[in-house]
């Protein structure tokens, strides 16, 4: 009787430098790896490096590839091959590998998930705001033609709670959208909504390339959006109601070490 293998969800971290042991094993472990090259994007994180630190072939994966046509990839795995789909990342976190773990499960086929650094946990560290009060985070999206105005509510709704918004910024067709791209989806959101929301913002966290050796934390105005935040990608905090430690953080990373507080 054939025994059903393995599926590995795998997180890569954000870089080379945050890979972990627990990931390298299972990867080495695999007999197939598929790296998710759709939901992020990193630095030094490719087919090629992971290949050589595994002394494996990895297939760079489409979107199609794990939604669509994700039984032909459960179908390696019921024939009882160690399968892993390696995300840079967490592969939990702001991607939707859940169904895909579901599906083998109910196939009977193991499923492990691996944690990787996430660039959630990175930029909320990074930050030194405080995690409790983070609400709902969301991606601002390019727009499609439909008039979606969700990520200026959600933003909207976690600032009326106290609660800080973390958003993510859209990738199409490889190419992070930039941070001034993202205030200009935002306005145009308000806009449609008749309220003005980032009014209410004095500053935003914009954080560059996490986890790489060129890395930027910011502070700016939503003016100051053409300001050298660094290069992509980035996420954006949308910081609410501050307790005085966390107004001490943001004043020292706006101003860097020439902040002394008295
Ligand atoms: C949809 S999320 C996927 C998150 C991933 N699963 C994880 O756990 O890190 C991808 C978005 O996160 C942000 N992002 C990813 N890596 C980043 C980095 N190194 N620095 C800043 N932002 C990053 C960008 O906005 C990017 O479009």
């Amino acid at each position: 009787m054939l025994m059903p293998g393995r599926l590995y969800l795998v997180g890569l971290g954000l870089s080379s430098n945050f890979l972990t042991q627990a990931t390298l094993d299972a990867l080495r472990s695999s007999d197939v790896i598929f790296l998710d090259g759709y939901t992020s994007i990193s630095c030094d994180l490719n087919a090629e490096l992971i290949s050589k630190l595994t002394s494996k072939e990895v297939i760079v994966a489409k979107r199609s590839q794990l939604e669509d046509e994700a039984k032909q990839l459960l179908k390696l795995a019921e024939l009882g091959n160690v399968v892993s789909i390696a995300s840079i990342g967490d592969p939990m976190i702001a991607t939707t590998h859940a169904a895909l773990a579901v599906d083998a499960m109910s196939r009977g086929i193991e499923v492990k998930i691996v944690p990787g650094i996430s660039v959630f946990c990175y930029a909320v560290s990074k930050s030194m705001l405080s995690s409790y009060k983070f609400g709902r985070s969301v991606t601002i999206t390019y727009p499609t033609g439909i008039a979606d105005v969700t990520a200026i509510k959600v933003i909207e709704s976690n600032f009326s709670q106290g609660l800080h918004t973390l958003t993510f910024l859209d990738i199409k067709d490889d190419k992070p959208m930039r941070v001034s791209e993202a205030f200009d989806v935002l306005r145009e959101q308000q806009s449609r909504l008749g309220r003005d929301v980032l009014g209410q913002f004095q500053y935003v966290v914009v954080e560059s390339r996490l986890g790489c050796p060129d890395e930027k934390v910011s502070v700016i105005s939503v003016n100051e959006a053409d300001e050298d935040v660094g290069s992509p990608p980035y996420v954006i905090i949308f910081p609410s109601r501050l307790h005085f430690m966390e107004v001490d953080a943001l004043k020292w990373l706006r101003f860097k070490r020439e902040y002394r507080s008295t």
